[in-house]
């Protein structure tokens, strides 16, 4: 049960806060179960009225909790590992790294050796429950792998990957939702231009993204079969589309996913 857990999120920026926010919607979640640590912790006081524990000393973080996760920067994890080490069990703690490009491998060389170690790339839509999550562990156990599983459904659902595809899945989940999110600007600006006020148009774009998002969700198709029941013959829909990619639509968006894939890989 997620109220039987207790949870460090060391380095609570963006993405810890998204967690954060997340599993304090939950019923069965018990704030005080929660530890968050930053250096600075000012700006995350407000998290203590709701009974989470805001502190910056990781060690203590990192002693009291069943699942530690790491949510800093990728230069900042091995310091943290090294820093946390003597408060580690390899029977208690269960590591989650969230960082980008840091592998199992360059964690264990800080870490002992019988210590079970995740890597887990969510994406900020974890701050309502909307995240994909793709995991992937170290020497877990049945009961460890599940409580990992159940932090992560519990901010919207995960899928477990081989390693091997932990970068690929950071592009297309985690810095995804940047992309989808570039798109629905444009075509709020599309909106502008075409007569909607800025908020009328926001309001329109989000619920058709939100519609297409859902169709494809629930009837589990192929975008394509779904477009070809928008586009009349003749129409305007397919003479817009087609201008996109006239555009380079499709190419600009693969074109930027590579890129970023090779830059996680150029590390
Ligand atoms: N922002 C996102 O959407 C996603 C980020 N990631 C990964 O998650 C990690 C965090 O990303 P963000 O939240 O965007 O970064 P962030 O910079 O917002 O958060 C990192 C936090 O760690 C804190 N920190 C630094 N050194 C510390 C120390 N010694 N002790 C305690 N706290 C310390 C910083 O003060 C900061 O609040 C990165 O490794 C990133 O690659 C992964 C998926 C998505
Ligand atoms: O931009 C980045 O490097 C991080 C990784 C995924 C999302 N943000």
């Amino acid at each position: 049960m997620l109220k039987d857990i207790k949870i460090a999120i060391i380095g609570c920026g963006n993405l810890g806060t998204s967690i954060v926010n997340g599993l304090l919607e939950q019923a069965d979640f018990q704030p005080q179960n929660l530890h968050v640590t930053k250096r600075n912790p000012e700006n995350l006081l407000y998290l203590q009225d709701k009974g989470v524990r805001v502190h910056s000393d990781n060690l203590i973080a990192a002693q009291e909790a069943d699942l530690v996760i790491l949510g800093v920067k990728p230069y900042n994890v091995s310091a943290i590992l090294r820093e946390i080490k003597p408060a580690l069990d390899p029977n208690k703690q269960v590591i989650i790294s969230l960082a980008t490009g840091i592998t199992l491998d360059e964690m264990y060389t800080v870490l002992d050796p019988q210590t079970t170690v995740f890597r887990a790339m969510p994406n900020i839509a974890a701050d309502i429950q909307e995240s994909v999550t793709c995991i992937c562990g170290r020497n877990q156990s049945e009961s460890s792998e599940e409580k990992v599983k159940q932090l992560f459904n519990s901010i919207g659902f995960s899928i477990t990957i081989d390693e091997g595809l932990m970068e690929a899945a950071t592009i297309l989940g985690a810095c995804g939702i940047a992309y989808v999110l570039r798109f629905m600007r444009a075509m709020i600006q599309g909106g502008i231009q075409i007569g909607f006020d800025a908020k009328t148009a926001s309001k329109i774009v989000n619920q058709t993204v939100k519609g297409a998002a859902e169709l494809m969700i629930q009837k589990q198709i192929h975008p394509e079969e779904a477009i070809d029941k928008v586009t009349t013959p003749k129409g305007c829909t397919i003479v817009g589309l087609n201008e996109m990619e006239h555009q380079g639509f499709s190419a600009a968006m693969v074109r930027g996913i590579l890129v970023s894939f090779e830059k996680i890989e150029k590390k």
